[in-house]
């Protein structure tokens, strides 16, 4: 079966003078999911969004959305969008801005509905320009959703929000996926992007470094954690040593620069006798300790968490650049 697709990227490039901020870009969004866009500063996140919502075109390649050019999804109130720079106007009221907002959607909700939904209905009456940072965050959320849009993509969306704020906001924001909506956001909250992207994708100078799930990127950095306590302690303090296991003497003979040498190591954090490790290879890692003599207790090993292993891809990548 074929699925349909909400936008598709086909070789996209997109470059200002010298810099190439999207460089060669394919991926498709289908109806339904969650999409988190991550990547480093200067990666290319907004320049995406900026395309797919027809507000730059591409050097090259196409940008389709629901099959046609970006600005007739638009045009046509299938893409509700939150941006980051957006600017709000000035002295109109939350009502005033968010009505308006409602009578430009060719396919418009109530405006009361609206304001309630973005949880603005108190705050109605206020003029825009004297909000706080996070209650014009709401008002965009607002206009972002004053209609029955197909797509909804969102820059930087719960940036300034507080914690009841962003809840909500992500609960609506699921209601709407599970309705059959495509909801796009570009985030620098690894966590909300674990927690709530059914896919991430990370961008990386322009290109598509990952696409998958968030479990499925978090394997594929590979790196594990690795947690343990020495009775001695790395730093040679001799306090294990009247410990009758069989480790006693020798981790007090052990320090920073034999854990550093253990294999696969990608990093190292000592804090008294509690060791943990970032490795490549987590079962090497353990059987080299083991090899020094080195018995761990409580030695626990995971995975790494989204942010974690996203900051091992961009370095790997990085590293691998002239
Ligand atoms: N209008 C512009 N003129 C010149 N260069 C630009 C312009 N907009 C973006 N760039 C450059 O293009 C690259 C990608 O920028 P973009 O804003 O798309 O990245 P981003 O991933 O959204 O970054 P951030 O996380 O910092 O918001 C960067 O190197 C940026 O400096």
């Amino acid at each position: 079966m074929t699925r349909t697709t909400a936008v598709g990227f086909d070789r996209v490039t997109k470059g200002y003078g010298d810099v190439r901020a999207v460089d060669g870009l394919t991926l498709a969004l289908h109806p339904g999911e969650t999409v988190a866009l991550l990547g480093p500063n200067g990666a290319g996140k907004s320049t995406t969004l900026d395309l797919l919502l027809g507000l730059r075109r591409p050097d090259a390649g196409t940008v389709h959305v629901f099959g046609g050019e970006p600005r007739e999804a638009v045009v046509a109130g299938r893409v509700g969008a939150m941006l980051q720079s957006g600017g709000l106007m000035d002295e109109v009221t939350v009502a005033e801005l968010v009505r308006l907002g409602c009578a430009l959607h060719p396919r418009a909700y109530p405006a009361a509905d609206v304001l309630a939904r973005a949880g603005l209905t108190k705050i109605a009456d206020r003029r825009v320009d004297k909000l706080s940072g996070g209650q014009a965050q709401r008002v965009r959320f607002a206009l972002a959703t004053a209609g029955d849009s197909d797509l909804i993509v969102l820059d930087e969306p719960t940036t300034g929000m507080d914690v009841t704020a962003r809840q909500a906001f992500w609960a609506t924001m699921r209601e709407q996926a599970d309705q059959g909506r495509t909801v796009l956001f570009a985030t620098h909250y690894l966590e909300e992007a674990d927690a709530i992207a059914d896919r991430v994708l990370v961008l990386h100078r322009g290109r598509l470094l990952a696409d998958g799930t968030a479990a499925e990127i978090k394997a594929r950095a590979g790196t594990r954690r690795i947690s343990f306590d020495l009775d001695g302690g790395p730093d040679g303090s001799p306090d294990g040593s009247t410990d009758a296991s069989p480790d006693g003497g020798r981790n007090g003979t052990v320090d920073e620069a034999t854990l550093r040498a253990l294999p696969h190591l990608t990093a190292l954090d000592v804090s008294g006798r509690t060791v943990r490790i970032q490795s490549a290879d987590a079962d090497a890692t353990v059987y080299a300790l083991y090899g020094l003599g080195l018995y761990p207790r409580n030695l626990e090993v995971a995975g790494l968490g989204l942010e974690q292993a996203f900051v091992a891809l961009t370095a790997a990548e990085e590293a691998k650049q002239p």
